[in-house]
């Protein structure tokens, strides 16, 4: 088993996924450098999801290698795995995913309090969340009261509340108008690039895409080129962490 370059803060290897015996991943391998945002484009059904369920060590692939800072994932032990998950990752669905029975906080603070944190020490920094979300106001209401935006925007605060090594966000602005998709986007890269948090976001939409340092393309459950439009630096290893990426469009082509 070769060791993953050591500057990839995840590595995945030839991953092979079937769902019910169809293909979802076929022989995909990638690396995600620390403190990037790398974007995974591609239609709907390409294997986005299935790839970021492979990389944060939800789904294990019948084929291939998922490394985590040089620590392989695909032959950790389940309760490992899992720790790995809560302690190290973050995760955004599509649609929001909140405890009904908690207030907007309380669900915020969740992951601090699995790690320990009391009730009392994890307020205030899901307050503090919560209003850079623009949705202080909202703090004491539970999901039932709020808005699918609103409840979205505190799935992000959920995930961004421990600072994760790596968040992943599946489709992450999918319920949100394009104003708040906008705004949502922006409060998650920059929080994302000032707490060092490396960022993979599946997206199909192209304005999210152009947000990403870089962008990794799936059709049909395979790697496909990405050509850069002239003008866009680099396009094989841009620097994590900055804002000249930003904005960098990028268009896939079949091979
Ligand atoms: N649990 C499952 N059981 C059966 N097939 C599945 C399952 N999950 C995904 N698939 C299939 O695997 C393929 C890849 O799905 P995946 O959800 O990874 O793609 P995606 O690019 O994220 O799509 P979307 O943008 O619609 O979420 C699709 O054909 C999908 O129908």
């Amino acid at each position: 088993m070769a060791a993953p370059p050591d500057n990839d803060v995840l590595w995945a290897r030839a991953l092979h996924v079937k769902h019910n015996g169809s293909p979802a991943l076929t022989g995909v391998s990638l690396g995600v450098r620390e403190g990037e945002i790398l974007a995974v484009s591609g239609p709907r059904g390409c294997g986005k999801t299935t790839l970021l369920r492979c990389l944060s060590g939800q789904l294990l692939p019948q084929q291939g290698e998922v490394w985590f800072n040089s620590t392989p994932v695909h032959t950790m032990r389940p309760l490992v795995r899992e720790r790995l998950r809560r302690d190290r990752f973050g995760w955004i669905d599509p649609e929001p995913h909140l405890v009904p029975e908690l207030t907007a906080w309380e669900n915020v603070a969740l992951p601090l309090m699995l790690r320990g944190a009391s009730h009392r020490a994890a307020k205030p920094v899901a307050l503090e969340w919560l209003e850079r979300l623009d949705i202080g106001a909202c703090a004491r209401k539970r999901p039932h009261a709020l808005l699918q935006a609103e409840r979205q925007r505190v799935a992000v605060a959920r995930a961004l509340v421990s600072t994760p090594s790596v968040l992943f966000a599946d489709e992450p602005t999918a319920p949100l108008h394009r104003a708040d998709r906008a705004h949502v986007l922006r409060t998650l890269t920059t929080a994302a690039r000032s707490h060092g948090i490396t960022v993979v976001l599946a997206t199909h939409d192209a304005e999210v895409a152009a947000l990403a340092d870089r962008t990794v393309s799936l059709l049909d459950g395979r790697r496909v080129n990405t050509v850069h439009l002239p003008g866009s630096g680099d396009p094989a290893r841009p620097k994590a962490g900055t804002t000249e990426a930003e904005g960098r469009a990028a268009c896939s082509l079949s091979v």
